[in-house]
């Protein structure tokens, strides 16, 4: 099963449970997990009402501990000397940004051939599916623990941490009404700052092509409700 076969049953739940949450914690902060991750922070964005900072989702943290391990165990380093960053969406078209990923403050393509990067890449987008396969019923909760705690501690503890998150953009990256993981700020505020960095062509692409597989989820979610009146 994939993360988008989720979709439709993942959206009714989401949809209760946030007008719950709404009903009883008007000014709470959503920190969404539910998988399709970037559909369902849409969906809880738009059902909840709340002001964007106030609802986003934890998807590229994960997604960038295992690209940071995978990267550590190839060069037999400690994973702290890593720096990367993972956008795009929570699906097989996520987007490790290599350019900006350094081991030691060394650019990762100094220290590996492309042919092994891409494959670590690849191996990164399929994570997920990995650990499904390994645990064969449920999927990975150790590390998904560990990323939200992360993010949930950044929002506590008033810390504005630059971690990856799945904001709503209102045009930022040249993608707009749409959510989808690119770097944010977190604070008390909740996701307080979309940090816009320059990409490539072809980095841009590649978001933009996640992004439009996020756009056909939502936009199957729209049709859905559109049929259920
Ligand atoms: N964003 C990410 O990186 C990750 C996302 N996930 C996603 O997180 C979600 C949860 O995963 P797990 O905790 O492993 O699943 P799980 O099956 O262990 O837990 C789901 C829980 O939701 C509860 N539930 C079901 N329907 C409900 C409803 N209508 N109202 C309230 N509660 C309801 C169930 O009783 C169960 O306790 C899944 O969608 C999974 O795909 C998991 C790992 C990483
Ligand atoms: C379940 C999931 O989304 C993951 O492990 O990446």
């Amino acid at each position: 099963m994939s993360r988008d076969d989720l979709l439709l049953t993942n959206m009714r739940i989401t949809s209760a449970v946030t007008e719950e949450v709404v009903k009883h914690s008007p000014d709470c902060i959503i920190l969404a997990v539910t998988n399709p991750l970037d559909a369902m922070v849409q969906n809880i964005f738009q059902s909840s009402g709340f002001p964007r900072n106030r609802v986003f989702g934890m998807a590229g943290v994960l997604d960038t501990a295992r690209y940071r391990t995978f990267i550590a165990r190839e060069l037999n380093v400690s994973v702290d000397d890593v720096q990367a960053m993972v956008l795009g969406g929570h699906g097989d078209d996520m987007v490790p940004l290599v350019r900006y990923t350094t081991v030691g403050c060394i650019p990762l393509t100094e220290l590996l051939s492309q042919d092994r990067i891409d494959s670590i890449v690849q191996r990164t987008r399929d994570g997920g599916g990995e650990i499904v396969a390994l645990l064969k019923q449920g999927s990975a909760f150790y590390a998904p623990s560990a990323a939200i705690t992360q993010m949930v501690q950044a929002i506590l503890l008033d810390r504005k941490r630059i971690l990856p998150g799945c904001a709503y953009l209102e045009g930022e990256y040249g993608i707009d009404g749409l959510c989808v993981g690119v770097p944010v700020k977190i604070g008390g505020g909740g996701m307080e700052q979309v940090i816009e960095i320059s990409l490539t062509d072809e980095e841009h692409a590649a978001l933009r092509s996640s992004a439009a597989s996020v756009q056909e989820l939502v936009d199957v979610m729209a049709s859905a409700k559109a049929e259920a009146g």
